[in-house]
């Protein structure tokens, strides 16, 4: 969510506006000298958390490295934090993502399944569809033999609100290819990623 973003269908201006609207219903005085900067900061914290809408992240996938084109066993980037946002309450997802793939002869700089990671979770989600996209985005651009993606997540509208279940995670999976298919490679991905060890 850019400044200089063209395809707002509302101005920055007419979001800080909504922030003052919230204040007010909260009860508060947007006037005070405290608040009367919180528009301007909250509006650019939304730019930095749904950040993900500018971007393309199937456009990180495509550079790959003719270099180790041969390599054909499993690649896994474990441990990927990330924060989301909950399209339901607008609360943070707070999480981790593990991603892995089998190769064909397609392979990236592994900070690029990162990046992937950021660009579908700076967007209001649902950690199921966040998964699916991760999965479906590594698949599509770099057609792998199998692509797997574990997210484990909390989610604020679980702890914070309603229910206040502190300490409950979500884990979700998306199997796709091989991974989906052959139970060694599905059980390999999920020892090294080391979902079951606590
Ligand atoms: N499956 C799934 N559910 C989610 C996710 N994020 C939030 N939720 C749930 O979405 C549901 C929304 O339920 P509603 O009954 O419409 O909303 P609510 O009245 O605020 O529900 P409570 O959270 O139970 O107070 C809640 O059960 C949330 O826990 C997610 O990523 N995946
Ligand atoms: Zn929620």
């Amino acid at each position: 969510m850019s400044d200089d973003a063209k395809s707002r269908p509302v101005s920055r201006e007419q979001a800080e506006e909504a922030v003052r609207t919230l204040l007010l219903w909260a009860g508060e005085d947007p006037t005070r000298e405290g608040l009367l900067d919180t528009p301007k900061r909250v509006v650019k914290a939304y730019a930095d958390w749904f950040s993900g809408y500018d971007q393309d992240p199937a456009e990180y996938l495509r550079r790959t490295f003719e270099e180790v084109a041969g390599y054909d066993e499993m690649i896994v980037l474990r441990d990927i934090e990330f924060e989301s946002h909950c399209e339901h309450h607008m609360a943070p997802i707070i999480g981790r993502a593990h991603v892995g793939y089998v190769p064909t002869d397609r392979v990236v700089g592994i900070s690029k399944l990162a990046r992937v990671v950021d660009g579908f979770a700076r967007r209001f989600q649902v950690q199921e569809k966040l998964t699916a996209q991760i999965a479906h985005c590594i698949e599509d651009t770099l057609r792998p033999r199998g692509v797997g993606v574990v997210i484990d997540a909390s989610h604020e509208c679980m702890t914070t609100r309603g229910v206040h279940k502190r300490g409950v995670s979500m884990v979700t999976s998306q199997m796709l290819g091989s991974f989906r298919e052959d139970p060694r490679t599905r059980s390999e991905f999920l020892r090294f990623v080391g979902v079951d060890r606590r």
